[in-house]
């Protein structure tokens, strides 16, 4: 089918925090479209791609508008004729036409809605799912849920100051069996919330939003929480923490509210490795702040071996913070955002580059999102092995879920859950042992 382009177009469309964001179409000249739209973080790093955003007490203000207008103006025209399966080419051209470091021209929303649509409309000629095309013939595992249980942070008002109490099943089987237990737990972890008296809501993602007094309280109710759904943790289910640091620098260190603690670099990592002997803990993502090498290598240095070490606000998806991260033995593993660089060949490399570094990666969702079903695509196509999408009970968080439901009904018996295998090796041989 001719892949050749013939029209982008772009609109404001409204995400699941009720703020304006980017959608792009994209149809080619054999009748094949795709459609993609951007999702946005609230804890941002200072090293990711500019969006035009709107802030303020007028959402639908120009930030948006303007990104929607430089896509019509200017991508439509210069993608329009080229050959939509050739990503590369593609984003190359978006990178080029922007012609800043991150984007901040054209607004990473807009490339990045172009870039995924481009993408969908490629498969669509192929005549295949997306995650099918993206393979292109390499086998695939269904990745490895990492599922959020309570919202903190940036997400809940700063009600914890941990971000994100996450679940991972890594035993499960099968995506539905992951979901099916994460669901027990999820439930489990509102009743027990709800009879101390302790549930306010549902946080961002759709975690329970906590009243906790400490973070520690929260690590003792998710262990609770899995016990009461009747699982094992440390055996059936671990826990997985997103402490997004860099919200809590301070200085030159750190300031924790819900604590009223201030910590060092080093007291930080301390306490992590605290809660990692104490708690079925197998991952924490940013345990230190988005500059903070010394920081991140220690942790790895100590933990490494046990647990997985995510750097997200760290290593912003960019090809070349992996490459430092690893020079400075920091990180054994890198959370992969399309928006945080900008482009579908841009997440790429820095994917490729944690994978040559021998670490695991996990695609990763937004707090702010849309209905928008690429990241399950990404994940199973590039094989990524761990998936990360906020938690159950809300929509947008949802029709990752189920795609990827649909997904391994797709693969039918050539379905394989990458379960322990998708942690780095060095932890991958503890939980084999
Ligand atoms: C998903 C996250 O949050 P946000 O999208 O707000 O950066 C995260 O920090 O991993
Ligand atoms: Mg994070």
């Amino acid at each position: 089918m001719n892949t050749t382009i013939t029209r982008v177009h772009a609109r404001a469309i409204w995400d699941s925090r009720g703020r304006p964001t980017v959608e792009a179409e994209v149809e080619l000249a054999g009748g094949a479209t795709g459609r993609a739209s951007a999702p946005a973080g609230a804890s941002r790093g200072a090293h990711e791609a500019i969006d035009l955003r709107d802030g303020g007490e007028h959402l639908a203000g120009m930030g948006v508008a303007n990104a929607v207008a430089l896509a019509r103006a200017e991508i439509a025209p210069r993608l329009t004729g080229m050959d939509a399966a050739d990503q590369a080419a593609i984003d190359a051209a978006l990178c080029e036409l922007d012609g800043t470091a991150n984007k901040a021209r054209l607004g990473a929303n807009a490339t990045v809605a172009v870039s995924l649509a481009v993408l969908h409309a490629a498969a669509a000629a192929a005549g295949e799912p997306t995650w099918r095309w993206l393979a292109q013939g390499r086998a695939v595992r269904l990745p490895l849920p990492e599922i959020q249980i309570f919202g903190g942070g940036a997400h809940a008002g700063r009600r914890t100051d941990v971000q994100d109490f996450m679940v991972m099943c890594p035993r499960a089987g099968s995506i539905a069996r992951a979901l099916e237990m994460t669901a027990d737990v999820y439930r489990a972890a509102g009743i027990l919330m709800d009879e101390a008296g302790l549930l306010a809501g549902t946080a961002d993602e759709g975690g329970w939003w906590p009243n906790f007094n400490s973070n520690e309280q929260a690590l003792v109710f998710l262990t609770r929480a899995i016990e009461r759904a009747g699982y094992r943790g440390g055996e059936d289910v671990f826990i997985s923490l997103d402490i997004a640091a860099n919200e809590l620098a301070d200085g030159d260190g750190y300031f924790l509210p819900l604590d009223q603690r201030r910590m060092t670099s080093a007291e930080m990592v301390d306490r992590a490795a605290q809660w990692a002997r104490t708690y079925p803990l197998i991952s924490i993502e940013d345990p230190v702040g988005q500059d903070d090498m010394a920081g991140m290598a220690r942790a790895t240095a100590l933990l490494g071996d046990e647990i997985q070490i995510i750097g997200d606000d760290f290593l912003v998806t960019n090809a070349a913070r992996v490459k430092q991260a690893l020079a400075g033995g920091a990180c054994n593993a890198a959370l992969i955002k399309v928006n945080q660089i900008g482009t579908v060949s841009e997440a790429a490399a820095a994917l490729n580059a944690a994978r040559d570094a021998g670490w695991a990666t996990i695609v990763s969702a937004r707090s702010g999102e849309t209905e928008d079903i690429s990241i399950a695509h990404l994940a199973v196509g590039w094989d990524a092995g761990q998936i990360k999408v906020g938690s159950f009970a809300r929509s947008e968080r949802m029709a990752k879920w189920n795609e990827l439901l649909r997904i391994e009904e797709q693969l039918g018996s050539a379905a394989r859950y990458a379960g322990i295998d998708a942690f780095p090796a060095a932890v991958r041989d503890r939980l084999a042992r």
